[in-house]
């Protein structure tokens, strides 16, 4: 189950390598809220996302749907605070503080990743939030991450 259009479709200007729209060579995946503070994912992987291993996904790009999907979390999270649709009026951005990674098993490239991340805190400043990676059913990879608010000139 999931709420409305893509987060990363309503903000605009975004050229970033794992969420961008705008960038053709990125990985584009895409984000939807799951009720008031939880949002899920999937991306599913090509081959040449593939680790050492070929039947594995690259443990770099499990970081970034990670880092990509709860930083755009953030900043629809920060719309929605600001009682805005996102990408409406000044825009609001979110940069990544930290990212932190556990890797707990590895992922099949031949699967897609299921991602769900949870706000766990908010201030006017920073949102914390933790991030859940599943392939095939199985816990692969769990995330803590702070996002950072950041100006239009950052
Ligand atoms: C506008 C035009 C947009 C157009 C386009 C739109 C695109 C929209 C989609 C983009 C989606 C991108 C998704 C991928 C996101 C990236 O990949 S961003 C690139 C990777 N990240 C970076 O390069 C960040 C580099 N670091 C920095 O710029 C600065 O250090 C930061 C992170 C902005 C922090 O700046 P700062 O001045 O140190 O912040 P500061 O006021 O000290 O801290 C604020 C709060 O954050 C906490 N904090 C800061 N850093 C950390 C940390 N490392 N660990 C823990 N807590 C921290 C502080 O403790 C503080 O907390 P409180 O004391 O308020 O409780």
């Amino acid at each position: 189950m999931r709420d409305g259009a893509a987060i990363q479709d309503q903000i605009p200007d975004n050229h970033c390598f794992g969420c961008g729209p705008q960038n053709d060579h990125g990985l584009q995946i895409k984000s939807y809220w799951r009720g008031e503070n939880e949002s899920v994912c999937e991306f599913t992987p090509l081959p040449h996302h593939c680790a050492g291993p070929t039947r594995y996904l690259n443990g770099g790009i499990i970081a970034t749907v990670i880092d990509c999907h709860t930083i755009c979390t953030a900043i629809a999270d920060g719309y929605r605070q600001a009682g805005r649709d996102t990408g409406t009026g000044n825009k609001i951005w979110y940069a990544t503080g930290k990212l932190e990674v556990q890797y707990r098993a590895p992922a099949e490239i031949d699967e897609p990743v299921e991602l769900t991340a949870k706000i766990l805190e908010r201030t006017e400043r920073k949102t914390v939030l933790s991030c859940e990676l599943k392939s095939a059913g199985r816990l692969c990879a769990t995330a803590n991450v702070v996002a950072v608010r950041v100006p239009d000139n950052w």
